[in-house]
Formats: structure tokens, sequence, C-alpha cells
């Protein structure tokens, strides 16, 4: 298994340590959620394609650098949508594809809902979105999901994952690096990561 990038920066892990607590209230979970999402996404990007350009300062003429590959987001519907909102501005000509999953209640397995997927995934720099890689079904089941339509640069961003998640998701994916601020101890028997956050779509948006 490639081992996932952890973020170990200080900032990142205050963040973390903020969202984390039950003290943290919604707007303020969001807050943080978003400047760590800032990080892991810095991080994740780290050896992104580039490709040398020149430009006219109003001075000279100098080199500079552009993006090679354009850069396509993919929140996992609900709660992945706290880290695109923080991403995007960084990138803000970035393509947003969606991928609606949600974990049946009993099973804890994924039941995928809805996909919008741009034609330009084959040629793209994409970026999974999602806080939580527990089971790692979800993830595993968006990424088979972009790769049927043809997406071969994909790197998965979560803010907390676990053993457990982190095995199924390299054992279906291996091509795949995990970016993450946390490996968690393990899942309870409702498959949430222990210590964990919590529901990520229900912190993150009240409900
Ligand atoms: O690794 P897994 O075991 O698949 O669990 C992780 C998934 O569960 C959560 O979504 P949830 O189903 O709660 O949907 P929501 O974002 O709409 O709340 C979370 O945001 C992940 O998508
Ligand atoms: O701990 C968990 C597991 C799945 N989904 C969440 O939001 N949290
Ligand atoms: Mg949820």
């Amino acid at each position: 298994m490639i081992p996932p990038v952890i973020v170990t920066h200080p900032l990142a892990q205050i963040h973390l340590t903020t969202i984390r607590s039950t003290d943290t209230p919604c707007g303020q979970f969001r807050w943080h959620l978003h400047r760590l999402a800032e990080i892991l996404f810095m991080e994740a990007t780290r050896g992104l394609g580039t490709e040398t350009v020149r430009i006219q300062t109003p001075l000279t003429e100098t080199e500079g650098v552009a993006l090679a590959r354009p850069i396509v987001l993919v929140p996992i519907l609900r709660a992945g949508l706290g880290l695109q909102e923080a991403i995007l501005p960084l990138v803000p000509e970035a393509t947003v594809a969606h991928v609606g999953i949600a974990r049946d209640e009993e099973t804890a397995l994924p039941v995928p809902y809805y996909a919008k997927l741009p034609a330009i995934l084959p040629e793209a720099d994409v970026f999974l979105l999602d806080p939580m890689l527990a089971t790692g079904g979800s993830a595993c089941s968006a990424v088979t999901q972009l790769k049927a339509a043809g997406a071969t640069r994909i790197t998965l961003i979560c803010v907390v994952s676990c053993p457990p998640g982190l095995q199924a998701f390299a054992d279906q994916h291996p091509d795949v690096p995990v970016v993450t601020a946390a490996v968690d101890e393990g899942l309870n028997e409702r498959c949430y990561i222990v210590p964990g956050l919590g529901d990520a779509g229900d912190r993150c948006f009240g409900t």
C-alpha cells in the first residue's frame, strides 16, 4: 500500500483539533474546515504539472509558469462541499464535478445517487474531496466512476482517515494517492471513525 501523505503542519493539526471538538459550533466548524482544506490542497498540489510561459511585465519580458493541465475538483456530496468551497478560490479556473453518494445507515455501504462529470476528465488533474474516509466505500465508488469516465490522474483529499478505509481504498485504487490530516484509530460498530469528528455533513451544514 502506498502510504498516505499525512499533513502534520501545526496549523493543520490545530484546525483539525478544533473541528473534532464537540465545543465547536457549525459556523466555526465550517471556518476551520475551510482553513484546513486550504492547507491540504496546497500539499496535494505540491507536484502539480506546470509549463513555462513567457510574459511581459511592465519592465521586461520574463518567464513564468502556468498549469500544464486543467484542474477538476470533485466533491462527494454532501460533506465534500465543505472542502470544495475553500479550495475553489485557490484555483478559480477549476472545473467542479459533483458526485452524490450517501452511506446506507444500516449497512454503511455507499449508495451513489448523482454524478455530473465533465468531458475534460482524461486530460485533467482531478482532486476528489471528502472529509471522511471511514470504510472507504464512498471514495472507492467515486474513483471507480471517475476512472470509468476517463480520469487517470486522481488524488483523494480527506481530512480524517483510518486504517481500514485506507486499506480498502489502496486495495481497489492503488494508483490514487491519499492526502489526509489524520489516520485515526479505527471504526466503531456503526462504521464511524474513532475518535473522528462525528458526521461531517451534519456538523458542516448544521443538520
Ligand atoms: O468511507 P465511508 O464508510 O464510505 O464513509 C465516508 C462517507 O460518509 C460520509 O458521507 P454520508 O454518507 O454521511 O453523506 P453526507 O455527506 O450527505 O452526510 C462522508 O462524507 C463520506 O462520504
Ligand atoms: O466518522 C464518519 C464516518 C462516515 N461519515 C462521517 O461523516 N463520519
Ligand atoms: Mg453524513
